[in-house]
């Protein structure tokens, strides 16, 4: 039998495959159609998920695993922040380590385990890099800039001043009032720019952030392979980069920046060293859930609710009461 978690970071809700643990690891096709049956909500498996979180061996030095992540739709990202840090904790309760490396599609990132976020709020920090902003590791290439920064799209939204940047998946950012994150803007656009354009012809985590004073955001993303979230920690970092950058009288590098979100509430810590963005990703990893199941139905795909045995933990409780210990700046559902 194999052993899958469910796992949320800021309520972007995820499955950990450990494929260490398989007798053989899934093929990348069978890695996509995994990640579309157990994430449709209409399957059943615990009402779905974001995004399966697939865990390797790593043969780089100092590195205890791997991360891939597949979308809900099946599609590949190059990294994934709430993700990486429900991994991170996977890996060093698996290994008794607190501070190491997982390797991931672009880079090794650091990963640490921090004081837990609240009472029974377990929490990691991790590295969110490269950051690129050129249209090469951006495919933005039909709106005649090399570089997104603070600028109108008006072939996009007329009006909005937008930022792009990869970290190192793709992301488009941009900073307005409670009625742009929560108008019909949001979906128009998201699904736009995921379906067929020419603008971003790979898709694009679209983030709109609302600023709430010194070091302090509220965002709600639109993500790639997905749909809305209840948070996007790649996006929510990448947000915090572009509001140092736009806004430098109120985002600051090297302080801790408050990210609110529909899912609860994150810190990023922004670094420019040796001529190198990154960026720190501290947040909750929790785990709600453990199942297991005949490693054959999850090659096969083959699997409803009733070929898992699940067990609930007792963390889903005290993250609830963290959340609802928070202000609620912005009037966003969270999705369940
Ligand atoms: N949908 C994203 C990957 C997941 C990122 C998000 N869940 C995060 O926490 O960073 C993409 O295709 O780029």
């Amino acid at each position: 039998m194999t052993k899958l978690l469910k796992v949320h970071g800021s309520f972007n809700h995820f499955f950990i495959l450990d494929q260490t643990e398989l007798d053989q690891p899934l093929t990348d096709a069978e890695l996509v159609t995994l990640g579309q049956k157990l994430c449709a909500p209409a399957n059943g498996i615990l009402n779905g998920a974001d995004g399966v979180l697939v865990v390797n061996k790593s043969d780089h030095d100092g590195v205890l695993g791997q991360m891939r992540v597949i979308n809900a739709d099946g599609s590949e990202a190059s990294m994934c922040g709430n993700g990486l840090r429900t991994v991170a904790r996977y890996l060093s309760e698996k290994t008794g380590q607190t501070a190491f490396k997982v390797e991931t599609k672009q880079a090794d990132l650091t990963v640490k385990k921090q004081a837990d976020f609240a009472t029974g709020v377990p929490a990691f920090a991790v590295e969110i890099s490269p950051v690129r902003f050129n249209a090469a590791a951006l495919p933005f290439e039909k709106l005649g800039r090399d570089r997104i920064i603070d600028d109108y799209l008006p072939e996009l939204a007329p009006g909005v001043k937008f930022t792009s940047l990869a970290v190192p998946n793709p992301h488009l950012i941009a900073f307005g009032d409670e009625d742009l994150l929560v108008g019909p803007m949001m979906k128009e656009l998201g699904e736009y720019l995921n379906g067929k354009n020419p603008y971003f012809t790979d898709g694009v985590n679209l983030n709109f952030a609302k600023i709430l004073g010194p070091n302090e955001l509220f965002v709600r993303t639109f993500e790639r392979g997905v749909g809305f979230t209840n948070a996007c920690g790649t996006g929510m970092s990448a947000t915090s980069l572009a509001f140092a950058l736009t806004h430098p009288d109120l985002g600051h590098f090297e302080t801790p920046i408050k990210v609110y979100n529909p899912g609860g509430m994150v810190q990023t810590v922004l670094h420019f060293t040796n001529h190198r963005y990154f960026i720190e990703l501290i947040g909750n990893a929790t785990v709600t859930h453990t199942l297991t199941v005949d490693e054959t139905r999850l090659h096969q795909a083959n699997f409803t609710a009733d070929d898992f045995d699940i067990t609930t933990t007792s963390e889903d409780e005290a993250y609830h009461q963290f959340v609802t210990s928070l202000p609620k700046p912005v009037t966003v559902n969270v999705k369940d």
